[in-house]
């Protein structure tokens, strides 16, 4: 059997390998790349060719003829070190990215193409806009995974007994949870929650309807919080934080202590690991949070266990339960099996965490842009006139389903304004991005959500806010990773049913009632510490609507 010898253009021709090439296995060209790319461990064999001093070799035989070792090119290109900025000794990058790290990621893409590489206090992380390398890291399919490593983003609160987030994947936690929790979070278990959706927009009018008498304006992150946390802790708790019995009803300590985790993380974590292991200052509050947290979170699912009085099949019960916790106290697999304790109450609380404070984030933003992209209100208004949805109409899946603006209105805004922007992966053996970039194992790799969103070379004139750009083809036949507000993969989010339902029940109902305006022309700025991204300083007011367009002809 001829074997060649091939290596990396761009390394050293005796970094090289020696490989057998079976000719009955090797039948054409694109055989040959996907044998050589897994011994040299390149992500995408398409990109690869094959070449001798420069001279390109479109043959098979020529390749197995070759009396000279073979370079391959990835994608045209040699392969090379990832690029990034040099940084100062000790800090790394850290002063060139924060605090606006957003624009500052942008500007080094720009600077150094679709792969760089920063340090922070020593972390390296490389982080990536172009889809088809998101699409290889989301996939997990045995060049990524998601493992918490200390350069990972989430090692400052990474739980393993959650299973969910939090944790590495193919652990028994991660099986687990994986197995027991979805169930609950399909489009038919989810469902069974709008009623409570419902409910719990309109227990909050009697705050707004206040705000609006004394003329006041609010900061609505805060308000958004309030609800979008009343929502989840009803979903996965059963419990009525008690966000709006009245205008200044303070924010249930459960909900103060998750926000102060995320923020105390986002400080930690990019300070570089060493720094998480210090027994004072924000690292050991940071423990002490968590810890008092669990046990918060161990009273709460106590307390919904007298409900779990009947043991169900996970479909049904999944249907049938009142809540996440009265879901899994109940459920129960083919086997008789139940999530064990310390998973049930770790991922629940994870899931909790998760739920409310992205969904806040996106409400604010969704706000946001009825006060500042033009038409935008009026329009989500006229739909819901011309389908006869009034403040008396009770929303559901169904009605929802009907309203094709609002879905476009809601895609655009996850595409601009996502909240969750820096889900990582870790590189399970030294590979080959396509481009030609070296990543080497326990590499993290960030797919850069906001930037894959905002990327010229993907969607036309990125920054300006067009949900009517979700009808054209363009974007109808875009890469499946070109648009992934909820990431993607075996850890991509559980909750999307949840969070979707649930904006474009709160949404309707807060449009139809209430006019929103901004009320100052502050710039609006996001928060740079925090572990999504939420405005901090958006001020609006929300006028009780005492007339209505008439429906469209
Ligand atoms: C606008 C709303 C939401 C956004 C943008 C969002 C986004 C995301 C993203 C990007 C991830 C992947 C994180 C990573 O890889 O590090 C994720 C995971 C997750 N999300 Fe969401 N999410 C939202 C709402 C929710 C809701 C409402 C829940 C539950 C009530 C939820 C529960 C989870 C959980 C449990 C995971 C971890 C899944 C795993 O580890 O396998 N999310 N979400």
């Amino acid at each position: 059997m001829p074997s060649v010898q091939f290596y990396l253009l761009g390394q050293d021709p005796s970094t090289g390998h020696e490989i057998e090439v079976n000719s009955s296995e090797v039948s054409d060209y694109d055989s040959l790349r996907l044998l050589v790319a897994g011994h040299f461990a390149v992500l995408e064999p398409s990109g690869i060719d094959f070449s001798v001093d420069n001279d390109t070799l479109t043959e098979v035989s020529e390749v197995i003829n070759s009396q000279q070792p073979v370079a391959i090119t990835i994608d045209g290109k040699q392969v090379r070190d990832v690029p990034g900025p040099t940084g100062f000794p000790y800090i790394g990058n850290y002063y060139e990215i924060y605090p606006d790290h957003l624009g500052n990621h942008q500007r080094l893409f720009d600077t150094y193409g679709p792969v760089f590489k920063t340090s922070n206090f020593g972390s390296v992380v490389y982080q990536t806009n172009d889809p088809v390398i998101a699409n290889h890291v989301f996939n997990e399919n045995g060049f990524f995974t998601k493992q918490i490593t200390p350069e990972h983003p989430l090692f400052g609160i990474m739980n393993q007994e959650a299973g969910l987030f939090l944790a590495d994947t193919d652990t028994e936690a991660w099986r687990l949870t994986h197995k027991f929790l979805p169930p609950a979070f399909s489009p038919k278990a989810v469902r069974h929650y709008s009623p409570k959706m419902q409910q719990t927009v309109e227990s909050a009018y009697k705050v707004f309807d206040q705000l609006d008498e004394q003329g006041d304006a609010f900061n609505v992150y805060l308000y958004m919080l309030k609800l979008g946390s009343q929502a989840v802790g009803q979903l996965t708790l059963g419990l009525d934080f008690n966000h709006f019995s009245s205008v200044y009803a303070p924010l249930h300590k459960m909900v103060r202590d998750i926000a102060e985790l995320l923020e105390l993380n986002k400080k930690v974590s990019t300070m570089g690991s060493w720094y998480s292991y210090l027994p004072f200052g924000d690292p050991a509050k940071l423990r002490h949070v968590k810890n008092d947290l669990m046990k918060q979170m161990d009273a709460a699912i106590a307390a919904v266990a007298p409900n779990g009085v009947e043991d169900l099949e996970l479909q049904d019960a999944a249907l049938k339960a009142s809540c996440i916790a009265d879901y899994a106290v109940r459920a129960v697999d083919n086997q008789g099996e139940k999530l064990p304790a310390r998973y049930r109450n770790n991922s629940i609380m994870v899931a909790t965490a998760a739920g409310f404070t992205t969904t806040s984030s996106l409400l604010s933003w969704l706000i946001y842009g009825l006060t500042t992209y033009e038409g935008m209100q009026e329009r989500i208004l006229q739909e819901l006139i011309d389908n006869d949805i009034d403040d008396d109409t009770v929303l559901d899946a169904d009605i929802i389903g009907k309203l094709p603006f609002l879905d476009k209105y809601v895609k655009e805004m996850q595409r601009k304004h996502n909240p969750s922007y820096q889900p990582g992966r870790t590189a399970q053996h030294d590979l080959i991005l396509p481009g030609g970039y070296k990543i080497p194992k326990g590499g993290i790799v960030i797919p850069a959500l906001h930037h894959i969103h905002n990327n010229p070379k993907l969607w036309d004139n990125p920054a300006r806010f067009n949900p009517d750009r979700w009808d054209t083809e363009e974007v109808k036949n875009r890469h499946r990773s070109t648009y992934i507000p909820f990431a993607q993969g075996p850890r991509g989010c559980i909750g999307f049913n949840f969070a979707l339902l649930e904006v474009k029940i709160f949404l309707p109902k807060l449009v139809y009632r209430y006019h929103w305006s901004k009320v100052d022309e502050e710039a609006v700025e996001y928060d740079p510490f925090f572990q999504l991204i939420r405005p901090t300083n958006f001020m609006a007011r929300a006028e009780r609507r005492v007339k209505w367009p008439a429906k469209s002809t």
